[in-house]
C-alpha cells in the first residue's frame, strides 16, 4: 500500500546542509500497521511527511496504493491526497470551529453539500466515541478527544492510508491506551493501513504489527513486532528494548564485565524465550543436564500482543567447558543467548 524507494531528503545546500533521510526503503502491506521509532532527530517526522509529500523528498519514488505521487501535478497531488489521512501530536484542530465542522472542514473542501457531508460526519463522531461533542468547541475537550476529532477528521476523505506522527506523545498513558485502541479498531473494522512514528517503544508493542528502526536518517533494522522484542539485530535496538523493559544487569556487575572470557570468568547472559520455552523449568534443567549453577541477576515475563515472552539476565556459573556446554543447551532450545560480558569468579 505505501512503498518508499532509495528515498533520500537533504535539507538545505553545501556545507550546512543535513542528509535528513539516506536511501530509506520502506513498504506497508495493506492492511497493516508499520512503526517507526528512533530517537530525537532520527528522521521520523520527515519520513513520514515524505509519504504524502507535504516534505518532497529529494530523490526516490513514492507510491501509495500503486500511484507514484513525486510525479503528479499539484492538482493530481491533492487529489491523492484524499487517499492518506494524517493526524499529529498537537492534534492541529481549528479553535473557532466546533468539533463536528472541524471534522467537516475536508469534505467542505472537496465541494460536499451539507446532506452528504452530516452523513459522513454522524458515523464518525460514533466511531470515535464523540457522540455527545459535536457542538463543542476543541478548547471544551481533554487531549484524548482532541486527537478523537483529529482521528474523525482525517478519515472523513475515507482514505485507505492513515499517518500518525507522534500521535500519543502528548497524552497520558492511560488516554495513550484508549487511543491505540481507536486506531487499532479502526485498522481492522475499515481495513486501513496504518503508518505511525514514535519515540514509545509501548506504542510499537501495543499495536504496530512491524517496526522499523531509524538512526541518523537510515532504516537500520526491521521485524515483526513479536521478533524485534524477543531479539533486536542492532545495538541500538537492543537499547531500545533495554530502555522499555528495565531489564539491564546492575550497575556494580556492569563496572565488573570484562570482554574476553579468561580462565576464571564466567558468562553473564541475557535470554529471550517465547512460546513453549517460556514453561520450561529451565534453570533447574542447566544445573541438572550441564552441571551449571544459575544466578539470576533479573528476570521478568512481559506479554507482547498474542506472545508471552521471557527474559532473564543471569550469570552461569561452572567451569569454561560446562557453561560453553550450557550456552549451546540454551541455543539448541529456542533460546535468544547473547553474552553481555564475563566476570571474574572470584571479584
Ligand atoms: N525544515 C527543516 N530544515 C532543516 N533541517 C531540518 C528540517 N526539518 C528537520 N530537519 C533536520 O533533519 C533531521 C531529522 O529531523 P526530523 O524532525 O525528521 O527527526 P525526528 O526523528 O522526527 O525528531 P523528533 O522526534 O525530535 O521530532 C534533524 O537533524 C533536523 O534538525
Amino acid at each position: 500500500m505505501i512503498r518508499l524507494t532509495n528515498v533520500s531528503k537533504t535539507y538545505g545546500n553545501g556545507p550546512t546542509a543535513i542528509a535528513a533521510l539516506k536511501n530509506i526503503d520502506l513498504h506497508v502491506p495493506r492492511g497493516s500497521i508499520h512503526g517507526v521509532i528512533g530517537l530525537s532527530g532520527a528522521g521520523k517526522s520527515t519520513l513520514i511527511r515524505c509519504v504524502n509529500l507535504l516534505e518532497r523528498p529529494t530523490t526516490g519514488s513514492v507510491v501509495v496504493d500503486g500511484q507514484e505521487l513525486t510525479t503528479l501535478s499539484a492538482a493530481e497531488l491533492n487529489q491523492a491526497r484524499h487517499q492518506i489521512g494524517m493526524i499529529f501530536q498537537h492534534f492541529n484542530l481549528l479553535a473557532s470551529r466546533t468539533v463536528f465542522a472541524n471534522i467537516a472542514l475536508p469534505l467542505e473542501l472537496m465541494g460536499m453539500d451539507k446532506v452528504e457531508i452530516r452523513d459522513r460526519v454522524m458515523p464518525l463522531l460514533d466511531l470515535t466515541g464523540l457522540e455527545d461533542k459535536a457542538d463543542k468547541y476543541p478548547a471544551e475537550l481533554s487531549g484524548g478527544q482532541k486527537q478523537r476529532v483529529a482521528i474523525a477528521r482525517a478519515l472523513a476523505s475515507r482514505p485507505k492510508v492513515l499517518l500518525c506522527d507522534e500521535a500519543t506523545s502528548a497524552l497520558d498513558p492511560q488516554t495513550t491506551g484508549s487511543i491505540l485502541e481507536l486506531l487499532q479498531d479502526i485498522n481492522r473494522k475499515l481495513g486501513l493501513t496504518i503508518l505511525l512514528i514514535t519515540h514509545e517503544m509501548e506504542v510499537v508493542k501495543t499495536i504496530c504489527h512491524r517496526v522499523g528502526l531509524i538512526s541518523a536518517g537510515e532504516l537500520v533494522e526491521e521485524a515483526d513486532v513479536g521478533d524485534f522484542f524477543t531479539a533486536p539485530r542492532t545495538r541500538l535496538g537492543r537499547e531500545f528494548l533495554n530502555d522499555f523493559l528495565e531489564l539491564e544487569p546492575p550497575k556494580a556487575l556492569v563496572e565488573r564485565l570484562e570482554e574476553a572470557a579468561g580462565e576464571h570468568t564466567h558468562p553473564v547472559v541475557r535470554l529471550a524465550f517465547t512460546g513453549d520455552a517460556v514453561s520450561t523449568p529451565l534453570v533447574s534443567r542447566l544445573a541438572r543436564e550441564c552441571g551449571v549453577d544459575v544466578s539470576i541477576l533479573q528476570a521478568k515475563v512481559e506479554s507482547i500482543q498474542d506472545r508471552t515472552l521471557g527474559l532473564m539476565i543471569a550469570e552461569l556459573i561452572g567451569t569454561p567447558d560446562k557453561t560453553r556446554e550450557a550456552l549451546a543447551y540454551l541455543e539448541s532450545h529456542d533460546l535468544h543467548v547473547e553474552v553481555l560480558g564475563h566476570v571474574q569468579r572470584d571479584a
